[in-house]
């Protein structure tokens, strides 16, 4: 709880913790409009495939752009200014570089970026999701070689469920469940970028005011964007994923603890221990009473072997007006709203000052993995997430692996070498893959998880 105080020994000492963002779309804005604001952080540059783009976004957040840009990333070091550039190398290798955001949401730009940090001696805050899922496991061995910290962005759902979990551990209980809400409907999975308004509940008018991608977005409504979000947590944590997918049951926040519990208890998940996320809409459309479509939660469970602690505990979630289900086993706890890239310097300054990530990735546990949204032909080009093409689905690991399950982060720019029937999972054989570094990476943290799996049989 001191991070604050940190920040402010920082600025009085003369020594900021220096940040280099990469993207300056939505997310990078959203972090644009509160650095300015934070005692103690110097963000010296901003580096996106448009320079232009950068400054449009200083200006829309309040930044003098005039008075607080230069072009020359020295000179940002220097002075205190913030450097626009489209190298985002260079800004990696700035000496004196402490941190480095990806906001690209682009998986092989993230994973290009994060092994550039590493290499440079930066300390990782991944936004990209997208490269963490598709490489999360082998990138974080690099930072953890070179004695640096590879971190989830606060502020986003992840590190915010992560968080939660965390919290549960130390507090000694069992975690049931963990995941958000959102905004879902079985029709989304095949929507596009041309739908993605109506169903999110904008006019396109109102999206483009507010710098809103529609494929990101889109990725946000066909269930894209929940599991990869849901596969990061798992892997940090150990969660598991559920074997056929997210069900995105509808829950009020008054209900969560009886639906998100085992099914052998009368809720909807197949195990104990597992991510889900829960839908703000009714399958009829009518909106859910209570509904979560912004927050995160956590499910815990009081029970202890014998029994008799469980008891005691049952009774003060009780006593203390704890959120919980008709036995009084399970409690649920949630956050209604996170405040995405508002709440970035979080990361920033406990990677710089704490030396410790808001959650990251430990191991690779779940997966997320490409369906086609149509049928698909022999000859075309797949477009990635929140496209026209594929949507991307949660399987464990071992699943997605023994099936050579197509990764939706490598998903984009592939040629197609036979038929894909609407709703089919894509595989490695579906495609003619390109060479990469992203194809590279995530080949080899396959076979390390290939040999693990064999010399545990
Ligand atoms: N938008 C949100 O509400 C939101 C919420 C949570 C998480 N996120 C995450 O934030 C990330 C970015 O999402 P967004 O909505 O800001 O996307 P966006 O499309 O609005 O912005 C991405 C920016 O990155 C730049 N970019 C892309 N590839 C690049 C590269 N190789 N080098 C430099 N710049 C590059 C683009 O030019 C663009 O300005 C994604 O990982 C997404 O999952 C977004
Ligand atoms: N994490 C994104 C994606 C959709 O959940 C958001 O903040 O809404």
């Amino acid at each position: 709880m001191n991070l604050y105080a940190k920040l402010m020994q920082r600025q009085n000492d003369g020594k900021p913790v220096r940040v280099g963002l990469i993207g300056s779309g939505k997310f990078g804005s959203m972090f644009l409009s509160q650095v300015r604001h934070i005692p103690g952080m110097h963000l010296v540059g901003i580096a996106d495939l448009s320079a232009e783009r950068a400054r449009k976004a200083m200006l829309n957040t309040g930044w003098d752009a005039d008075a607080a840009t230069t072009t020359d990333l020295g000179d940002a070091m220097n002075t205190g200014k913030t450097c626009l550039t489209e190298d985002s190398a260079a800004l990696i290798a700035t000496p004196g570089l402490d941190v480095v955001v990806d906001a690209t949401g682009n998986p092989a730009a993230g994973i290009r970026h994060a092994l550039l940090a590493a290499e440079n001696g930066c300390h990782m805050v991944m936004v990209n999701v997208e490269a963490d899922v598709l490489a999360g496991a082998y990138l974080v061995q690099e930072f953890d070689e070179a004695g640096l910290v590879y971190s989830m962005a606060y502020g986003d759902q992840p590190a915010l469920v992560c968080e939660q979990i965390d919290w549960a551990r130390t507090c000694g209980f069992k975690v049931v469940a963990a995941g958000k809400g959102t905004k879902y409907l079985p029709k989304f999975a095949t929507s596009t970028p041309d739908t993605v308004w109506d169903y999110y509940g904008l006019t396109p008018e109102e999206a483009a005011e507010g710098g809103m991608n529609p494929q990101m977005f889109n990725s946000f409504l066909d269930g894209t964007k929940s599991a990869l979000e849901m596969a990061a947590i798992s892997n940090a944590t150990g969660l598991l994923a559920p074997r056929d997918g997210l069900l995105f049951p509808p829950v009020g926040t008054h209900d969560l603890p009886e639906v998100l519990k085992p099914r052998a208890h009368g809720g909807v998940l197949e195990e104990s221990g597992m991510v889900e996320v829960v839908s703000s809409l009714e399958r009829d459309g009518r909106q859910v009473v209570g509904d979560l479509r912004w927050g995160v939660y956590v499910t815990l469970e009081a029970s202890d072997e014998s029994g008799l602690g469980a008891d005691y505990v049952r009774r003060c979630f009780k006593e203390y007006g704890v959120t919980i289900d008709s036995s009084g086993r399970y409690a649920t706890l949630y956050r209604p709203s996170h405040l995405i890239g508002l709440e970035l310097g979080v990361s920033v300054a406990s990677a710089a000052l704490r030396n410790e990530p808001t959650g990251r990735t430990n191991d690779l546990t779940s997966d997320v993995v490409a369906v086609a949204k149509k049928a698909l032909k022999p000859g075309e080009m797949l477009d990635g997430e929140g496209g026209f093409t594929v949507w991307g689905r949660i399987a464990r690991a071992e699943d997605s692996l023994e099936n050579h399950g197509l990764p939706i982060g490598l998903a984009h720019g592939m040629k197609l070498k036979r038929d894909v029937a609407e709703g089919a999972m894509l595989t490695w054989d579906d495609i003619e893959a390109t060479d990469s570094q992203a194809v590279t990476v995530r080949r080899a943290m396959e076979d390390m998880f290939r040999a693990r799996l064999k010399s545990a049989a």
